[in-house]
């Protein structure tokens, strides 16, 4: 089997290997524990089978739903937030032509829920104005309070252009079997509905319906995609020393010497949400009880025109953790030009891509130089299987990261913060002494 591979050798400068050797015992007591479920949070590590769990009846499922849908309509707004959106952002965004939303697209995939910008609201319900449009909300708890006012102004649009029945037929909702306003919505009106499964917190829900059914929508291959998490379930599962303990190890060492900071750098852009699904795992899980390290994003090379300065010479706190994709899926020569006035010649007749992994070399030893420690994940290209490879390989070097700092790895408590003061400053029903106490702080 072919698969991503992941080398920490250019950490060795700033730890040395004996000293992450010495962690390998404390990560495969980790990864046993999540095997035996019994680590912190164990009612959510459902993830962990759920590459073996998912059945052929079920994709099919999720398969015939989405031709359905793609048979109705032009565009599909796919409504959710947080672990509820960036799992099949990510591979949709990895997977499509950089300009699929743009001009006669197969099929427009567009997202909602995200944000709370009027804007983007007023500017979406304009765009859709003339759209044969259908909607796929998520949404765990289904009363996350983004998706659902994004749901309430769409499936209001939808039923005044098309009629309560068509609506009903181009709505697909997935959320809890029993709970929430969402589910209760999705009875009454018979929408088609998939469940995210009880033990399966948001973050880690991407082979769920949550990633699976907007990814087939987007006319995507989800089977390889299952077949790439389960090939990293069983490389990683069957052997103690694997990428996934390796990562953790390193990372843990790292962070036991003072890096706070992990840059996770791409050299492609179709990686970009990959790294903000990434980032919402890691900071989530890891990032409480005043734990943590810090899950920051770069896009390379675009940022380092911006923030490599700070990357090569600021307060050295940062480890970096670049994904490199192998192979492109297209060529492109750089012409020859007989005035070379960019003087540009020395480039004549290489790829593009031959110079972009000049950059991605050059960047990985400048910043070594620099003092930050650098580790390396490899896909051979960028395909549905090896996106779930890399799926498989981060969420279990997360649990595994999160038991090995001592936290729960699985709940999120910190997030309800915001949405208290939200919700008291808005005046919510059932918040009536908060609204009182906050209102007081702001005089
Ligand atoms: O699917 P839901 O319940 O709308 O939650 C969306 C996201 O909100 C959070 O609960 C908090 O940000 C995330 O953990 C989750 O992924």
């Amino acid at each position: 089997m072919n698969s991503i591979k992941f080398d920490y050798s250019s950490v060795c400068n700033f730890v040395k290997k004996e000293e992450i050797g010495m962690l390998f015992p404390e990560a495969e007591r980790a990864l046993q524990s999540l095997k035996d479920g019994n680590c912190k949070g164990n009612d959510f590590l459902g993830w962990l089978d759920l590459p073996e769990q998912i059945t052929v009846e079920e994709l099919k499922d999720m398969e015939e739903t989405a031709r359905a849908l793609r048979s109705r309509t032009e565009v599909v707004v796919v409504i959710g937030i947080g672990g509820s959106y960036l799992g099949a952002r990510a591979v949709i965004e990895a997977l499509a032509g950089s300009f699929h939303n743009f001009g006669k697209a197969d099929m427009k995939i567009i997202f909602a829920g995200h944000n709370i910008g009027e804007d983007y609201y007023y500017e979406l319900l304009n765009y859709l104005e003339d759209k044969e449009f259908g909607i796929c909300v998520i949404s765990k708890s289904g009363t996350t309070t983004e998706p659902a006012i994004a749901f309430r102004l769409l499936k209001e649009m939808l039923e005044k252009k098309v009629g309560r029945t068509e609506a009903g037929k181009r709505i697909v909702a997935i959320t809890d079997a029993h709970k929430g306003a969402l589910r209760t919505l999705a009875d009454q009106e018979g929408y088609k509905s998939f469940i995210i499964p009880d033990n399966v917190g948001g973050r880690f829900s991407v082979l769920t319906p949550v990633g699976l059914l907007p990814i087939a929508i987007a006319g995507f291959d989800i089977r390889a995609l299952v077949k790439g998490a389960v090939e990293m379930r069983k490389l990683c599962l069957e052997q103690e020393i694997n990428p996934a303990t390796e990562y953790a190890a390193a990372r843990t060492a790292l962070h036991r010497k003072g890096y706070n900071i992990e840059l996770l750098a791409d050299f492609n852009p179709k990686l970009h949400y990959i790294i903000e699904w990434w980032k919402q795992l890691f900071g989530e899980s890891e990032g409480k009880d005043h734990k943590g390290i810090f899950p920051a994003g770069v896009d390379f090379t675009t940022d380092l025109h911006s923030m490599g300065q700070f990357i090569q010479q600021g307060p050295r706190m940062m480890m970096e953790t670049v994904i490199s994709v192998e192979k492109p899926h297209h060529r492109v020569d750089i012409p020859a030009d007989d005035a070379n006035l960019d003087k540009l010649n020395f480039l004549a007749g290489k790829r593009v891509d031959e110079v972009n992994k000049m950059a991605e070399l050059g960047t990985r030893l400048a910043h070594v130089d620099g003092g930050v420690p650098n580790m390396l994940v490899t896909l051979p290209e960028l395909t549905a299987e090896y996106i779930g490879q890399l799926f498989y390989f981060f969420e279990l070097a997360c649990g595994i990261s999160g038991c090995m700092s001592g936290v729960n790895p699985f709940d999120q408590p910190g997030v309800e913060a915001y949405k208290n003061n939200m919700f008291a400053l808005l005046e919510k029903p059932g918040y009536e002494e908060a609204s009182k106490a906050i209102q007081k702080r702001l005089k």
